[in-house]
């Protein structure tokens, strides 16, 4: 089974890029997806951020605040790093589940969306990479818009992840994401063409 690591920086568009291989069929592990699952109320991911940063971190109805714990990781080095040793050996855990359920179905290829592949040294685990790029000034406009922040919460949240310039250099392959949805997808379609992957 060839596997492939989706990758960018926040905001670069790999969301974009993975829902058209969704759409078109192509078997895919989504660690953003599986970090909301493995923290809904009931599971022992939410119970261990309760224990590490307290009640008030949760809404009323007993859920996760998304946007506080976001307020709180992306401005705090040391809480993000506490927040990543609770949450990321559960999704790690949780996506080798399911890469060995495509295996078993003898699926030829999966793709494996992380936003954090290089910071988490996913390297390992895929035979190459896609990396979704666009210049930080896109990167930063796009971020304010979708989630609704100032410059300075938007330019925080990018700051805490490796550079985007270096994730470039690491691929196996570029999107160019700074054109239009169409013309990365176009793109995509080329890489795997390229690769021989129908
Ligand atoms: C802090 C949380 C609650 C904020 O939730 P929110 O709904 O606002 O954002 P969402 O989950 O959609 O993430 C958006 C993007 O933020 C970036 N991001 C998320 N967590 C981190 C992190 N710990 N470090 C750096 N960037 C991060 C990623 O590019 C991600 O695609 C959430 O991001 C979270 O649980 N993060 C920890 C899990 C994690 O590391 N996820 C990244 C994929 S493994
Ligand atoms: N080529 C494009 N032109 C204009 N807007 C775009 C383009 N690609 C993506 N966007 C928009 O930019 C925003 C970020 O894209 P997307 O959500 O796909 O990024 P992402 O890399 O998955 O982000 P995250 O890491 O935060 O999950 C979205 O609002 C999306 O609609």
């Amino acid at each position: 089974m060839l596997r492939i690591g989706l990758t960018g920086g926040i905001a670069s568009g790999k969301s974009t890029v993975s829902d058209w291989l969704r759409n078109n069929h192509f078997p895919l592990v989504d660690a953003d997806r599986i970090a909301r699952e493995v923290v809904a109320p009931g599971e022992p991911g939410l119970q261990k951020i309760v224990e590490a940063f307290g009640r008030r971190i949760l809404l009323e109805d007993g859920s996760l605040d998304r946007a506080q714990l976001g307020e709180l990781i992306f401005h705090h080095e040391d809480l993000r790093q506490s927040l990543n040793s609770i949450i990321h050996p559960l999704i790690r855990s949780r996506m080798r589940k399911q890469l060995e359920t495509f295996e078993k179905e003898g699926a030829p290829v999966v793709f494996l969306d992380v936003p954090l592949f290089f910071e988490g040294s996913f390297e390992g685990w895929t035979d190459k990479t896609i990396v979704v790029y666009v210049t930080e000034s896109n990167q930063l406009r796009r971020l304010m818009a979708r989630n609704n922040l100032t410059e300075a919460e938007a330019m925080a949240r990018i700051k805490s992840q490796m550079p985007l310039e270096e994730k470039k250099k690491r691929a196996s392959a570029v999107i160019n994401n700074n054109g239009t949805i169409r013309e990365s997808e176009d793109q995509l379609i080329r890489i795997l063409k390229q690769w021989g992957i129908k």
